[in-house]
């Protein structure tokens, strides 16, 4: 069953031109010129329930405003979407019972009551009854550890006791898709530590879908299997976080530590023919041996340690998931399929007139 499901999707935006100088300010008056932005471009995916996938892309790609039409803030210029069954602009009322939203910029509680009293007004707003609010607010305040906060008012929280919050009460109506806008922005390793372990048990046990946003990679290398990376407006990657790492990564490394001091030379020479194979001093005691990806890890291993004695420690270092993503955000591709589509929508994407957008924020 299907949790999230997009068709050529589109949003335009009509933004007024704004004419230089008192002559223009003044033709502006009597005849208004707009231009059209495309923040999102017939982007198609499905996310099934129970599944956590990241929508990540560089600022000004799309991801707020696909997140807007998903919850039913924005309408859509083009497409087809359904969230939990619904159209959501269009069947607003039942459709919100079933998600939660958190935009980490932005709070859904009021600045200045106290915490539970944001939640009381959330609770009369998602009409949930009272013994199952009691009973889901105590499991959440106890997960998070909210307890003293929570006659506090809001103005008066941290950053990171704010999202807390915010994340309880998103869940109060006990929502079957969270979407999450930067949940973790501006947010020190601990809380953002605590925040994903939050979220990893919430939809282990309650099968909660997760859309997420960020530009924080941990935050996706913690929690989704499934990345969807935007570009322009235009969806370049949408598959699992490890086959990107693979795909796009170009090599490893892998580290070793001797018991004496390696001598780069007698390194060279142990992979001597194995094309693309470097070697790096780190320090006194370690070498990195960094291999392209049509070098046999194990070949290469074998040799080193066949030919070396004396290593006491190996270490295979991760890919570096920022690097890889940051190369593809630079090229704007990830893959060669993408690459193709890419050159279809150059000649025939822009074309279809404009619609104005109507906003329901
Ligand atoms: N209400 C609006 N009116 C006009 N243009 C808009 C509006 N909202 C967004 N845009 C434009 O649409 C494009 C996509 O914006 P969007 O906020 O969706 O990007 P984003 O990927 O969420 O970026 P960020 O990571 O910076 O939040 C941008 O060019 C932005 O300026």
């Amino acid at each position: 069953m299907l949790a999230i499901d997009v068709k050529d999707l589109r949003k335009q935006f009509q933004v007024q031109k704004n004419r230089e100088g008192v002559k223009g300010a003044l033709k502006d008056l009597f005849k208004r010129e707009y231009n059209q932005i495309t923040a999102v471009k017939d982007i198609s995916f499905q996310i099934p329930k129970g599944e956590i996938c990241g929508y990540i892309g560089e600022n000004g790609a799309g991801k707020s405003t696909t997140i807007k039409m998903l919850t039913g803030i924005l309408v859509p210029t083009a497409g087809h979407l359904k969230v939990n069954g619904y159209v959501p602009y269009q069947e607003r009322e039942s459709f919100v019972k079933g998600i939660g939203v958190v935009f980490g910029q932005r709070s859904q509680l009021w600045w200045d009551i106290g915490v539970i009293e944001s939640f009381q007004l959330l609770r009369k707003v998602y009409r949930v009854p009272e013994a199952e609010f009691r009973q889901r607010l105590d499991e959440l305040v106890e997960r998070l550890q909210l307890g003293e906060l929570l006659n506090r008012p809001v103005r008066k929280l941290s950053l990171g006791q704010r999202m807390r919050c915010e994340l309880v009460a998103s869940l109060l109506h006990n929502p079957s898709i969270l979407f999450l806008d930067e949940p973790t922005i501006g947010l020190d390793i601990v809380v953002k530590t605590e925040i994903r372990e939050f979220l990893k048990k919430i939809n282990r046990e309650h099968g909660t879908t997760i859309l997420l946003t960020t530009h924080d990679l941990q935050d996706i290398e913690a929690l989704c299997s499934r990345v969807i990376m935007l570009d322009d407006g235009r969806i370049i990657y949408d598959g699992g976080l490890d086959e990107l790492k693979s795909r796009w990564s170009k090599g490893r490394e892998i580290q070793f530590q001797f018991g004496e001091q390696p001598r780069l030379a007698e390194l060279h020479v142990q992979t001597a023919g194995l094309e693309g194979v470097t070697w790096s001093i780190d320090n006194e005691l370690t070498a990195t041996m960094w291999l392209p990806h049509a070098v046999n890890v194990s070949d290469a291993l074998a040799r080193v340690v066949g030919g070396v004695s004396d290593i006491r420690d190996i270490k295979i270092m991760e890919t570096n998931t920022d690097e890889i993503v940051r190369e593809i955000y630079q090229s704007g591709s990830a893959s060669k399929e993408a690459t193709e589509k890419l050159s279809q929508w150059d000649t025939g994407a822009g074309d279809q007139e404009a619609k104005e957008s109507k906003q329901n924020e």
